[in-house]
C-alpha cells in the first residue's frame, strides 16, 4: 500500500506514478510509449488521475499495460489528501469550460444555439467552440497530409442524380426503410465507430446510443470506448423499453426541437423498426483476449460483429503528434516533444493491434463469434471485397477509416464502383456498407444507388455530441421517428392523415427523404444505378487493363 505522501513524490520523467481506480501505476516506462504522449501523463503524475483517464479509456485498456507497474493499492487512510489530476490540466478546453456541453446558449465561450445547425458542416465549428484543441484534433485530424480524408469528402460532390419524374404512386409519401445486416432499419444511414466518446460528452458512448435509440438510427460500438460495451447496451436496451412505453417514461419523454413529447407510450399502428447496436473489433495480438471480447460483445447482445482491418498499425497522424509535442514543450518537456513526432507505435508494442493477422483468422473469430452476421470494416479493393465473400463474411465496409490511415486511400464511392465494375457478384452476395466524408442525407441515396446497404457517418456525431449532448445527436439524424412511435392513438391518426409529414425532419432524415421525392422516389427499392451519373468517378476508377500504365 501506498500513501498520499509517497505518490504525490512521483511526477517527474524520472519517476512518474499515477493513482487509477484507487490503484498505483508507476508508468515512467510507459512515458515514451502511451499513444496519448507522455506529457499528458506527466501532467497527471503524483496525482489520482482516475477522472481524466475515464473520459479517455475504459478500464479495458490497462490490460494492455507490462504487468509489473501495478505496483498496488492507494492507503485508504490517505486517499482523501491525494491531488486529483482535474481537467483544468489535462483534456480540457480552454475556456475553462471542461468538456461540458449542456449550456446551448453559452454566450462567448460555448457552441452557438443549436438551431444555427441545420447541416451536418454546422456541428463541427459548434464543436470547435467547446472541446479541447486535443479533442477536437482527435476526431477533426487525418493521415498525413489529410489527401485521404479530402478525397472523401470530395466523392460525394462528384456524383450526381438523374432525377426522374411523376413516378408510379406518386411521391406524397416516402419511405426511407431499409434493413442492416437483417435487422429492419428506419433509415438507411448509421453512426459509425468512434473510439475515446468521453472526450466529446461526459454522458459518452451512454449517451450517443440513447439519442440512436430515440432516432431509430443504427450505431457500431468502438472497441476502444470509454465506457464498458455492457454499460453501454444496457443503456441502449433501457431507452428502447422506455419508448415503447414499457419503462422508465422518464427518458422517453425526452425534448423534440424544443418540444417535449406526448409521452403517452402508445405504439402507432405501422412501427418503424427499432435501432440495433453493432460491435466493431479491434484484434490485439493475445487470441485469448480477443476471444473474451467477441464473447462479451455477443452475450451484451450485439447484432454484429464488425472486423476492423485497416488498422494493422496507426497512420501518421500529423496534427496530434504535433498537438502532443507542443505540450511536452509548453511542460518543459523538449525531449519528451521530439519523441511525440514519432507517434503512436506502442499499439503494436504493446499488443493492441495485431499485425499479423490474415484471411484465415477470420476462421476462430467466426466461430468465437457463432451465429450471427461478421462484418469487414476497411475493405478499399474489389480483390479484398471477392475475398471477404470467399471467407464466409455477410458483409463489408468500404472506408479508409475516415483517412485516418493510409495515405491517398481510395474514397468509398470510388471502390463500390470498382466491385460494380469487377465483381459485381458481391453486391448482390454481400451487405456493402460504405462510409467516408458523407455530410448530407442526400448523399446517403447515391451510394444506395449504386448499391450499397447502408452509409456509416462519424465525425458530425462526435461533434453533435460535443457541442450539444445528446440533444446533437437526434439533431443529427432528426426525423418524426421518435413522435412517430410514441404519440397518442388521435394524434398518430391524424398524422397517419398527413403523410407528407411524417418524415419531416432537419438533418439526415429529412435530407434523405425529401431527395428521394426530388429524384422520384418514394421507396428505397427504386435505388438503382440510372438514377445517378457516376462517370467522373468512373473515369478515374483504377482498371486492371489500364493498371501498367
Ligand atoms: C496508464 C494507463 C494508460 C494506458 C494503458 C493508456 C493507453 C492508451 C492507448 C492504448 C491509447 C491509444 C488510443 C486508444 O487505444 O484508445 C491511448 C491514447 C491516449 N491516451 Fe492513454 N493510456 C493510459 C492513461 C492515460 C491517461 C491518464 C490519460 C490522460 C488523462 C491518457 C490520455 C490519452 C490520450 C489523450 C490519448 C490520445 C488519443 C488519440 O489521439 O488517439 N491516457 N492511451
Ligand atoms: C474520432 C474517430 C475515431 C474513430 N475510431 C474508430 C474506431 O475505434 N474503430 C473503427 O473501426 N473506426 C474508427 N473510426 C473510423 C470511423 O468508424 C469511420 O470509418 C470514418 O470516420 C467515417 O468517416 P467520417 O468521419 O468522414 O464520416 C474513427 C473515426 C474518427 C473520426
Amino acid at each position: 500500500m501506498f500513501s498520499a505522501d509517497e505518490i504525490t513524490k512521483h511526477g517527474t520523467p524520472s519517476s512518474c506514478w499515477l493513482v487509477i481506480n484507487g490503484k498505483v501505476y508507476d508508468v515512467t516506462a510507459y512515458l515514451d510509449l502511451h499513444p496519448g504522449g507522455a506529457a499528458i501523463l506527466l501532467k497527471q503524475g503524483g496525482q489520482d488521475a482516475t477522472f481524466e483517464f475515464r473520459k479517455i479509456h475504459s478500464p479495458d485498456i490497462l490490460q494492455f499495460l507490462p504487468k509489473d507497474i501495478c505496483l498496488g493499492e492507494v492507503d485508504p487512510a490517505t486517499v482523501a489528501s491525494l491531488p486529483l489530476a482535474s481537467a483544468s490540466n489535462a483534456d480540457t478546453n480552454p475556456n475553462g469550460n471542461p468538456n461540458s456541453r449542456t449550456s446551448t446558449t453559452n454566450a462567448g465561450s460555448g457552441p452557438p444555439h443549436i438551431s444555427h445547425c441545420i447541416a451536418l458542416p454546422d456541428f463541427e465549428p459548434a464543436a470547435k467552440a467547446v472541446l479541447s484543441p486535443n479533442a477536437y484534433s482527435y476526431v477533426s485530424s487525418s493521415a498525413n497530409s489529410g489527401l485521404a480524408h479530402a478525397a472523401n469528402l470530395s466523392s460525394w460532390r462528384r456524383v450526381s442524380f438523374r432525377p426522374r419524374i411523376w413516378p408510379q404512386g406518386g411521391v406524397a409519401r416516402a419511405s426511407a426503410r431499409t434493413s442492416i445486416l437483417g435487422a429492419g432499419a428506419a433509415f438507411p444511414f448509421y453512426c459509425s465507430a468512434m473510439g475515446q466518446l468521453g472526450r466529446a460528452h461526459d454522458g459518452g458512448e451512454v449517451a450517443l446510443v440513447r439519442a440512436l435509440a430515440r432516432r431509430g438510427v443504427h450505431g457500431l460500438l468502438s472497441t476502444v470506448s470509454t465506457q464498458s460495451m455492457e454499460e453501454v447496451m444496457e443503456a441502449f436496451e433501457g431507452e428502447k423499453r422506455a419508448l415503447e412505453g414499457g419503462g422508465d417514461e422518464g427518458k422517453g419523454a425526452s425534448v423534440n426541437e424544443g418540444k417535449p413529447s406526448t409521452g403517452a407510450g402508445v405504439a402507432a399502428a405501422e412501427e418503424l423498426p427499432p435501432a440495433q447496436l453493432h460491435f466493431q473489433l479491434y484484434i490485439p495480438n493475445d487470441r485469448s483476449v480477443a476471444v473474451d471480447t467477441i464473447r462479451r460483445a455477443k452475450a451484451a447482445g450485439f447484432r454484429s460483429l464488425w472486423v476492423t482491418v485497416d488498422t494493422p498499425t496507426i497512420g501518421k497522424r500529423t496534427i496530434d503528434r504535433r498537438i502532443q509535442a507542443q505540450e511536452a514543450l509548453a511542460m518543459g518537456l523538449p525531449v519528451e516533444a521530439e519523441k511525440a513526432g514519432f507517434g503512436m507505435r506502442s499499439h503494436v508494442d504493446g499488443g493492441q493491434l495485431n499485425a499479423a493477422l490474415t484471411w484465415a483468422d477470420l476462421v476462430w473469430i467466426r466461430e468465437a463469434w457463432g451465429d450471427g452476421p461478421v462484418v469487414v470494416k476497411g475493405v478499399q479493393s474489389a480483390e479484398d471485397a471477392r475475398l471477404a465473400l470467399a471467407h464466409g463474411c455477410q458483409g463489408i465496409v468500404l472506408s479508409n477509416h475516415g483517412g485516418r490511415q493510409a495515405h491517398s486511400a481510395p474514397d468509398a464511392l470510388t471502390t463500390l464502383l470498382e466491385i460494380r465494375t469487377y465483381c459485381p457478384e458481391v453486391l448482390g452476395r454481400l451487405e456493402v456498407l460504405v462510409d467516408g466524408g458523407c455530410r448530407d442525407g442526400a448523399d446517403v441515396l447515391k451510394a444506395l444507388c449504386l448499391g450499397a446497404t447502408a452509409v456509416g457517418i462519424a465525425r458530425p456525431f462526435f461533434y453533435a455530441l460535443g457541442a450539444y449532448g445528446e440533444k446533437g445527436v437526434e439533431r443529427c439524424c432528426d426525423s418524426e421517428y421518435f413522435r412517430f412511435r410514441i404519440v397518442t392513438l388521435a394524434f398518430l391518426l391524424f398524422w397517419l392523415f398527413m403523410p407528407m409529414l411524417i418524415l419531416r425532419g432537419i438533418v439526415l432524415a429529412e435530407e434523405l427523404v425529401l431527395n428521394m421525392k426530388l429524384i422520384g422516389m418514394n421507396s428505397l427499392d427504386q435505388a438503382s444505378p440510372d438514377r445517378v451519373n457516376a462517370m467522373r468517378l468512373y473515369n478515374e476508377m483504377w482498371r486492371p487493363e489500364k493498371g501498367r500504365l
